[in-house]
């Protein structure tokens, strides 16, 4: 396949013709069937459909962490198909904070520790690392639970410390799965305004897939999928205003 030409400068994710599938023989199921995505910076842009249609596996090939069996992937113009391991590794560490289903916390460390391991990773020092994690444990409603460890928080406060951690070394890609599912509509009105804020930056974008329909007024773009295509990519006007909707049902 020919080298695509660089993305323009707003998009800084860019999924090319992308498949993939899983298993052998008869088993074999063909979850992206080239699918074309892209993001842009100062953007909420949302993932939305029906379960089992490749949305999860979509997000883990943009965040590096599964191969795509073909197509291509540039984030921030760089093809992830192109870095080694130990540099997708670094990239990951510096350019993608990821909220994924599972939270992934650590259970022999306190939240706050939790919370500064990608600080930790960039090379500060305990202490600074610490006092930004309780900042930012602050914003998310939990600066007072900070030295717990995490088996004693409910999953959703424990969702809040995956979110922490995901935002505290301000990754310019911010890429999360369901990241309200667990939360109230309080909790999730504060952590909306946090990826809010996020995507006002110029050079920053934030992904979400989601099933949530409480926080669709927060996206400034909705791509459905279907089938393991993007079958519709919807612009909307968040009239600087979005809120959390109390559903009917969620
Ligand atoms: N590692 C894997 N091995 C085999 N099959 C997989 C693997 N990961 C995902 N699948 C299959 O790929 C399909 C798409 O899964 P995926 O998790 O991407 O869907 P989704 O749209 O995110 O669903 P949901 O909304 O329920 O989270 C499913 O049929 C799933 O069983």
């Amino acid at each position: 396949m020919p080298d695509s030409p660089p993305p323009s400068d707003n998009i800084v994710i860019d999924v090319r013709h992308v498949e993939k599938s899983f298993g052998d023989g008869s088993n074999r199921i063909h979850v992206l069937k080239r699918v074309d995505f892209q993001a842009q910076t100062g953007e909420i842009t949302m993932l939305v459909g029906p379960s089992g249609c490749g949305k999860t596996t979509l997000l883990s090939a943009i965040a590096g962490t599964m191969r795509v069996d073909s197509g291509e992937i540039r984030v921030f113009g760089h093809s992830l198909e192109k870095m080694s391991g130990p540099a997708l590794t670094r990239f990951r560490a510096q350019k993608i904070g990821f909220i994924f289903q599972q939270f992934n916390l650590i259970p022999t460390l306190t939240v706050a520790e939790n919370v500064g391991v990608p600080l930790l990773i960039q090379g500060l020092s305990n202490g600074k690392a610490l006092k930004r994690s309780r900042d930012i444990l602050e914003k998310v409603g939990l600066g007072d639970r900070w030295k717990e460890r995490p088996n004693k928080l409910s999953g959703g406060q424990q969702q809040r410390v995956a979110i922490a951690r995901a935002l505290v070394h301000e990754p310019p890609l911010v890429i999360c799965d369901e990241p309200t599912a667990a939360l109230d509509a309080q909790n999730g009105e504060i952590v909306m305004d946090l990826f809010r804020q996020v995507a006002r930056s110029a050079d920053r974008s934030v992904i979400i897939v989601t099933h949530d329909n409480r926080i669709f007024s927060y996206a400034d773009r909705i791509a459905r999928m279907d089938d393991g295509e993007i079958v519709e990519v919807k612009e909307q006007d968040t009239g600087g205003q979005p809120h959390f909707e109390h559903p009917v049902h969620v």
